[in-house]
């Protein structure tokens, strides 16, 4: 559960990616120390920094900028990968496009998923079906983004490694018939300026409104010098994630609030742009295993007052549920 959070933590996670495919790394201090914090963050606030995740800052900076450069190309030319149902949802969305709780949102964005391949999950996986939509423009874009996402996917696996120590005392419980495949997507993000009282532009200041993420966990590389991303505390207030160079912030999504029983909430956020500057962020989403029904862990029962708070849900069925709302 969330509590009254000021700020959000930092975390140094070098010593627990050391030794994350080691058998006896429950067993080594360093990785103790880090598995310490990220319990403490989860529970206080579903939301942490991560640095020393090993990812270069050269590449956080180039996977922005070429989203920087997409984003400033002419609507005709973005328009030629569009988001189609056919396409499993996969491309470019424009401003107002994508709804959070009825209200469009001021971003546009590139959305992107794990390939579904026809069949492959039978009808729970049909929404999802297809392959990515790639912009030649810029040219690099598809061959950078898939090392991204291979590097976000191993991160994430060796994060999900210290928050199974720290609910479960094992570091493989989302390893498997959990999360052993994960299912990911990534969002490329971009947030036009607000318009000015008396100027023309969107009808609303909220990039994204009010929401959770879907799965495990997020990695979010977001523009330097910006501050726009909120997060909610137990008061209601919403408390910053102002941009720290180099890091990834880190929030909790919903498969493992289940998980977890509750010990770890999915915490609200939104975001809005009062810059008068663009905003990108690229946003990676680690989830479970597409067709994986997750319930809450036995270790996380016994933990949380032996109630069992939450029903299972498969996780394809929510995020379909899901994308069927986001866009009508
Ligand atoms: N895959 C994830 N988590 N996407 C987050 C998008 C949040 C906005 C969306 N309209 C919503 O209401 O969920
Ligand atoms: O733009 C951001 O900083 C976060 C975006 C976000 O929350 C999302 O896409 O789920
Ligand atoms: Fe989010």
């Amino acid at each position: 559960m969330a509590t009254d959070f000021k700020s959000i933590p930092i975390i140094d996670i070098s010593a627990l990616l050391a030794k994350c495919d080691d058998p006896k790394m429950a067993e080594d201090p360093g990785v103790s120390d880090v598995v310490r914090q990220l319990d403490q963050a989860c529970r206080e606030a579903g939301f942490f920094y991560v640095k020393g995740h090993g990812i270069p800052d050269s590449l956080l900076k180039e996977v922005k900028s070429v989203a920087h450069k997409f984003f400033d190309l002419p609507y005709e030319e973005k328009i030629k990968i569009k988001m189609t149902a056919e396409a499993g949802f996969r491309g470019y969305q424009r401003v107002g496009e994508n709804i959070t709780k009825g209200i469009p949102d001021m971003h546009e964005a590139i959305d992107c998923y794990r390939e579904v391949k026809e069949g492959m999950y039978g009808s729970l996986g049909k929404t999802m079906e297809g392959y990515n939509q790639w912009p030649c423009n810029p040219q690099n874009f598809k061959e950078l983004m898939d090392v991204y996402i291979r590097l976000c996917t191993d991160l994430s696996r060796k994060i999900m490694r210290g928050i199974s120590l720290a609910l479960t005392g094992s570091p493989e419980e989302f390893e498997g018939g959990r999360a052993g495949d994960a299912f990911w997507v990534m969002r490329i993000i971009g947030y036009p300026v607000v318009p000015t009282a008396d100027g023309p532009g969107p009808t609303n200041d909220i990039g994204c409104g009010a929401h959770t993420d879907y799965g495990l966990l997020t990695l979010v590389n977001q523009d330097d010098d910006i501050t726009a991303l909120q997060v909610r505390n137990l008061s209601g207030e919403w408390i910053s994630a102002p941009p720290i160079s180099g890091t990834f912030v880190c929030n909790i999504g919903d498969m493992l609030k289940i998980y977890s029983n509750g010990l770890y909430d999915s915490t609200l956020h939104r975001v809005i742009n009062k810059s008068p500057r663009y905003r990108v962020c690229v946003a990676y989403f680690y989830e479970t295993n597409f067709d994986t029904a997750v319930e809450p862990l036995e270790t996380c029962i016994q933990r949380s007052g032996r109630a069992k708070k939450f029903e299972r849900a498969v996780y394809g069925e929510h995020l379909v549920s899901k994308v069927r709302t986001n866009f009508g």
